[in-house]
């Protein structure tokens, strides 16, 4: 199934849009089973996600599961840390209980032990969702300027990587070099996928990610195996080069 673009004329109101957005996956998925499952990146997301969301009180945060698409092999309170950006825009101020936010092992990751990170995370998953491949009731991805989402980088060997969950990289071109990722088969397997973009620094890569399939880069590579849409949030900077007929309004 192709993808669904929407387009924002100001990054605020791409918050806004994205607001709605998780707010109404998190109340059919917790009036579903109970709880929500959110898999949430580092970079510019956080802040775009947080901005509009941290505020929000329809949103039952206390049914919220939160776990990392990926994860530098930095410390908590490293600068690095995806864990302490969502931290410091949302965590801090909304009600997930503690033992409800699935973060990266400290003490491997301080070592830069990415191996024994993703083994330990793998295990936080099935820990939540049983033997079963993950089925995240939403994944928020961000998109790199070269393409890449998660830690999967483009013509990086982990866009093969069909038997692992979680997967350590030690040589991502982003630094830090050690992290860990999600991989496809739980990206793929997500009820929900969104990308969150914004800034006209991504407007060429969204242009090519959403009209030029056959480059397979790593954000192309998101693709739902239940057929539902991979949703893009981006801000008009981001869409500037987009074919106005690949926009869809929300
Ligand atoms: O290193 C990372 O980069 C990507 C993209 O970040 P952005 O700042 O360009 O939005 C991010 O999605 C990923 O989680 C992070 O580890």
């Amino acid at each position: 199934m192709p993808s669904t673009v929407y387009a924002f004329p100001t990054t605020d109101a791409l918050s806004g849009g994205l607001n709605t957005f998780v707010e109404k996956l998190s109340r059919e998925a917790i009036a579903d089973h109970g709880s929500f499952s959110v898999a949430v990146s580092g970079g510019s997301l956080p802040k775009l996600l947080s901005k509009e969301l941290v505020n929000n009180k329809q949103v039952d945060f206390s049914k919220w599961h939160v776990f990392w698409a990926d994860e530098r092999c930095v410390g908590l309170d490293h600068a690095d840390s995806n864990y302490l950006e969502l931290k410091k825009t949302l965590l801090d101020q909304v009600n997930v209980p503690a033992s409800q936010v699935h973060t990266i092992n400290s003490k491997y990751a301080v070592e830069k032990n990415a191996a024994a990170s993703a083994d330990d995370y793998e295990q936080q998953l099935k820990g939540f969702f049983g033997s079963n491949l993950p089925s995240f009731d939403l994944i928020l991805l961000g998109m790199g300027p070269d393409g890449h989402c998660c830690s999967l980088f483009p013509g990086h060997p982990l866009l093969e990587e069909h038997s692992r969950w979680v997967a350590p990289i030690t040589d991502s071109p982003k630094p830090p070099p050690e992290r860990i990722t999600l991989t496809y088969p739980v990206v793929n397997n997500a009820k929900n996928v969104a990308f969150v973009t914004a800034g006209e620094g991504k407007q060429e890569m969204v242009q090519k990610i959403i009209e030029q399939p056959e480059l397979r880069l790593p954000c192309q590579r998101v693709q739902s195996i239940n057929n539902g849409p991979v949703y893009w949030f981006v801000d008009e900077a981001a869409a500037g080069r987009l074919e106005k007929k690949l926009v869809s309004k929300f």
